[in-house]
């Protein structure tokens, strides 16, 4: 027997599923049996003591039940809500400046070569593959101001399996390299070939998203045809914002008839519920209280903040303003493109908060570990699809050894009643699995069912 919506049973996993729901940050299902359809979707979820009654009523055979081993659980797939994939190839080098030099210094100089598409390909494979394997199941990605190699970075995505949301940059101003910039109307001309080109593809999990650079490359006009671009089509949008205060001036001095930088890109209808901004260090309480009113969310990209000292998002503020929230890696402003990374680096950007603050609260490492998954689906305005184990959601997930073979955990059995109690409470280890460890405890990933690390497809390595 089927359930109504779901094509047949294709995988049964029983064991520990730990998600995050949004009342509870971090819930354990212990001995849980879950199944996915066909479609890559999750058709049901109950209790491991129900194995005969569920296996008729969704029609599978109990012994076909993949079990999970001791200190194995499943947890959604991590959401990277804000990456360049063009920066790859350089990421962990060149922090030695401050954002806007920065730019100007190495990042526009080796983005302007992806002009060439043997080039392009190769880093893009790099860096789909590394983020899989990192665990990142959907990438919000910034590709650079070429066409061919943006819709080369789908399907690269698209091959590999992973869920991606594909930027083409946006840029008409730009003195330092000046043959990396566009003329308004290539802009527009290409966007539109380039959201044609990769919607016709039909990807089922590649989108395009609209994505002026951040205001300081952009022209009003430019930033106008892309705001009407973006609502014609229904598209997502990304850009950056108020990351670092040389830039709060430069913005002042370029759009000095805006009262406030989120004012610019308010004018420009490019604040929506499909509208993702990184960084956001520095803006005020009214310019978050305008993120919430238009449903646009933020990207928190702590690795990036501290590498180009740029500042410290107060995510708790962000969160008190009910303002979406996920995390990014931001490569290679963020020198790691694991969104285990994005986890550490938030909760120290909040306990450095705390520090200069005795007052602040500090974040808790359940509420990141909801912001680096059911945090990112929202920010993303995926939350229907992707984010946490719910029926009919697709299943995006990992499977995590806290012991794996050659990883950097030792499973030490602690005597303190305090610890043990701390440990015990969520069954396995989790707490400390994110905080030490790595891709090396991520023994399979999954994106819309289909088991995407350790890939499957030979032709692809
Ligand atoms: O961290 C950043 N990386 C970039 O590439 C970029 N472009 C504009 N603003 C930016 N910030
Ligand atoms: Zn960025």
């Amino acid at each position: 027997m089927l359930c109504a919506n779901f094509g047949p049973v294709t995988h049964v996993f029983r064991g520990t599923f730990i998600h995050s729901t949004p009342e509870t940050a971090l819930q354990v299902l212990e001995d849980a049996l879950l199944g996915v359809d066909t479609a890559g979707k999750i058709s049901f979820i109950g209790k491991g003591e129900n194995l005969l009654e569920l296996s008729q009523k969704f029609g599978f055979n109990p012994s076909d039940v993949n079990q999970l081993a001791q200190h194995e659980f499943f947890m959604p797939g991590m959401i990277d809500t804000h990456i360049h994939a063009s920066q790859y190839s350089y990421a962990g080098t060149a922090l030695d400046m401050p954002l806007l030099q920065w730019l100007n210094t190495y990042t526009f100089p080796v983005e302007s070569h992806f002009k060439d598409l043997e080039f392009a390909k190769k880093v893009y494979t790099q860096v789909v593959k590394r983020t899989l394997r990192n665990g990142t199941t959907t990438a919000c990605y910034f590709a650079t101001i070429h066409t061919d190699a943006s819709l080369l970075l789908g399907q690269i995505a698209n091959d590999f399996g992973q869920r991606a949301l594909v930027g083409k940059v946006c840029m008409d101003r730009n003195n330092s390299v000046k043959h990396y910039r566009e003329t308004v109307q290539e802009s527009v001309d290409e966007t539109h070939r380039f959201i044609k080109e990769l919607l016709n593809k039909k990807y089922p999990l590649v989108k395009p998203v609209v994505t002026p650079r951040f205001a300081p490359s952009c022209t009003e006009a430019l930033l106008e045809q892309l705001g009407t671009i973006a609502k014609n089509n229904n598209l997502h949008i990304q850009s950056h914002i108020s990351e670092n205060i040389d830039e709060l001036k430069l913005v002042k001095e370029l759009f000095p008839d805006s009262e406030t930088y989120t004012d610019i890109y308010h004018k420009f209808n490019l604040l929506t519920d499909k509208t993702i901004m990184a960084h956001g260090c520095h803006l005020s309480d009214k310019e978050l209280t305008v993120f919430r009113e238009t449903g646009t969310s933020l990207s928190h990209c702590p690795n990036s903040n501290v590498s180009l000292c740029s500042g410290i998002l107060d995510a708790r503020n962000v969160l008190n303003h009910k303002v979406k929230l996920g995390l990014g890696t931001d490569v290679a402003g963020g020198y790691s493109s694991s969104i285990l990374d994005a986890v550490r680096r938030t909760l120290d950007a909040s306990k450095v908060l705390t520090i200069q603050n005795p007052q602040h609260q500090t974040l808790t490492f359940e509420e990141v570990f909801r912001l680096a998954t059911l945090g990112g689906s929202q920010a993303l305005s995926l939350d229907d699809q992707i984010g946490n184990f719910e029926i009919g959601k697709d299943f995006d997930a990992l499977r995590v050894n806290v012991a794996a073979r050659g990883g950097p955990i030792d499973l030490v059995q602690c005597k303190e009643p305090k610890v043990v109690d701390h440990l015990t409470s969520y069954s396995l280890f989790p707490p400390i699995c994110p905080l030490k460890g790595d891709d090396r405890n991520i023994v399979e990933v999954f994106v819309a069912g289909r088991k995407v690390v350790p890939c499957e497809d030979l032709a692809l390595e």
